[in-house]
């Protein structure tokens, strides 16, 4: 079970957890079904930190940095739609009928062409669909639902109420963590700028007084994670019943057990539109199938499935490399590394709060310029140790997975875990911090045997299918842990997976009416 901002919680660690705490900071109440932990909100000392206000410049607000290499080499990536009468595809942003203030703003921001994400999901979402969309780390899934959500509001000229105490949004993005929302709100903020349109973000760790002061000043499209945005419905700050679009962007991780319960409270809210009322748009770079199917919950029946490429694969730009340690040699293999990275950007990520700490002050004493970001850090010190990273002050940034999903920033050319985490899709997140916009990255990974064999055969899975080398003693560990019969690496490689497609009743009119292809690309097995 994985809580709030990423934390790693086992049943045992809960109770010990809220036996320290005297059940203070964080209200345990008890578990619905085994495992399932259920929180109230914490009461902890009240939150008084502000951010500093954003800069109006337009050189900082379309700031970016440039696709790489192998940008164009996102157009071989097999796609596949299934799902009855899907729009066509756009080839060229022209196509997507922006208007001339989105246009330009679009350009501004450095995009030529979309991406393939874009390419289809545009027009999906304009077209009225709802949608679930899996696509790799770093390739545009957050200009796939922010434009045509801003297009069709500036097409209906909706403009921010003015200063009202309720604020109605037409558009709600939930993501999981505060840094991403952030990141989510500056795009939404750079695509609309010099519009009506005005998006405002909520997340904790920041004074809700300054917050409400700011979302009463008028809002269209409100960025949140859930606790804080929760809390504001509750306060009665925010109304759903102008709401147009939802959108869970890494929705596998907005459904597993750690927010399912709160999603649910949300779209079951005063005055929330129905689902077949409103637009669900889903996105992520990995669905687990149990999940996919839960999302079925919250989407309507005739949602378009989405996949760019192998739905869950890693960021095939990431070169993987897996290195066997010993868990008392894993530090100075560390040093190693960033001998050899020196000031490139490096993240290197750990699994508790406690490790990155101590991994962050053993650096430091060893004069390498680092930081670190984690649930435990107060929000002034995490929004400190990401604007150092993202400017090069400190080239290091030990971190838990709160910064594993979702996080684009300029340069990042490594990661090394150095604990690998206890599941694979968390794997692909923090790798795909680097390697993205069509540029290269490397990612090394620290594999103690006696820690993570049960990782051994989806480790496996996912280097074939990013066409990375296997070692043998991988090989040897995954066949060892998990015997040989039905072990095939290369699974499921070819075809995308829309849970319906498993489904008896489902799958034939998915296939026969919608599944279409552009460009297919095989994934070959390294060395067949
Ligand atoms: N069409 C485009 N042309 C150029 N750059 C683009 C284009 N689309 C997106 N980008 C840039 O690519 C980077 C990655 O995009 P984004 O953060 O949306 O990826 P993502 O798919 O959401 O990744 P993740 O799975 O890690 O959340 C961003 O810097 C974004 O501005």
């Amino acid at each position: 079970y994985r809580g709030k901002d990423e934390d790693n919680f086992s049943k045992e660690k809960i109770v010990r957890y809220t036996q320290e705490k005297q059940i203070s900071a964080c209200r345990y109440v008890g578990w619905i079904t085994n495992p399932y932990p259920v929180f109230l909100p914490s009461r902890g000392p009240k939150v008084t930190y502000v951010p500093p206000p954003l800069p109006e410049d337009e050189d900082t607000i379309f700031a970016h940095y440039a696709s790489g290499i192998n940008f164009n080499k996102y157009d071989d990536i097999l796609v596949d739609v299934s799902g009855l009468n899907p729009p066509q595809a756009i080839y060229t942003f022209k196509e997507a009928c922006l208007c001339e203030s989105l246009e330009r703003n679009v350009a501004k921001s450095g995009y030529v062409k979309p991406t393939p994400v874009q390419k289809h999901g545009i027009p999906i979402i304009a077209a009225g669909r709802d949608i679930m969309a899996c696509a790799q780390t770093g390739s545009g899934k957050t200009a796939a639902f922010l434009l045509p959500i801003l297009q069709k509001l500036m097409a209906d000229g909706v403009a921010a109420s003015s200063f009202s105490e309720q604020q109605e949004p037409e558009a709600i993005i939930v993501a999981p963590t505060r840094e991403l929302i952030n990141q989510i709100f500056l795009e939404a903020r750079k695509f609309a700028h010099g519009t009506c349109v005005r998006p405002v973000v909520l997340y904790g760790g920041i004074s809700t007084g300054h917050q409400i002061r700011d979302l009463l000043r008028g809002c269209n499209v409100l960025c949140g994670t859930p606790g804080r945005l929760m809390d504001m419905i509750g306060r009665g700050k925010v109304g759903l019943t102008k709401l147009r679009y939802l959108v869970m962007d890494e929705a596998d991780r907005m459904l597993d057990m750690g927010f399912e319960p709160e999603m649910r409270r949300l779209v079951g809210s005063p005055g929330m539109p129905s689902k077949e009322e409103r637009q669900t748009l889903m996105f992520s770079a990995t669905y687990p199938e149990d999940i996919q199917r839960m999302a079925g919950d919250f989407l309507k029946k005739d949602y378009l499935f989405l996949a760019v490429g192998v739905v869950g694969g890693a960021c095939s730009d990431v070169e993987q490399k897996l290195v066997q340690v010993t868990k008392f040699s894993k530090r100075d293999q560390l040093l190693d590394i960033l001998k050899n990275t020196g000031t490139e950007r490096t993240m290197v990520f750990v699994e508790t709060k406690r490790q990155a700490d101590f991994i962050a002050a053993f650096l430091c004493q060893e004069n390498v310029a680092t930081t670190s970001i984690h649930g435990d850090r107060e929000q002034r010190e995490r929004e400190q140790a990401l604007g150092d990273f993202r400017s090069g002050k400190c080239p290091v940034l030990v971190a838990t997975s709160v910064a594993a999903r979702g996080l684009d920033i300029k340069d990042v050319q490594h990661v090394v875990n150095f604990d690998l985490p206890n599941n694979i899709d968390d794997y692909v997140h923090r790798i795909g911090r680097t390697g993205r916009c069509g540029n290269t990255g490397q990612a090394v990974s620290f594999y103690d045997p006696e820690q993570d064999n049960q990782l051994a055969r989806s480790l496996v899975k996912i280097l074939c299918s990013a066409q990375q080398e296997v070692p043998s003693w991988l090989e040897q560990s995954a066949l060892g842990a998990h015997g040989t019969s039905g072990f095939n690496p290369v699974g499921r490689v070819f075809a995308s997976t829309d849970s319906r497609k498993s489904h008896p009743y489902i799958a034939p009119s998915l296939q026969s009416h919608s599944s279409y292809t552009l460009n297919v690309f095989l994934f070959v097995h390294p060395g067949t």
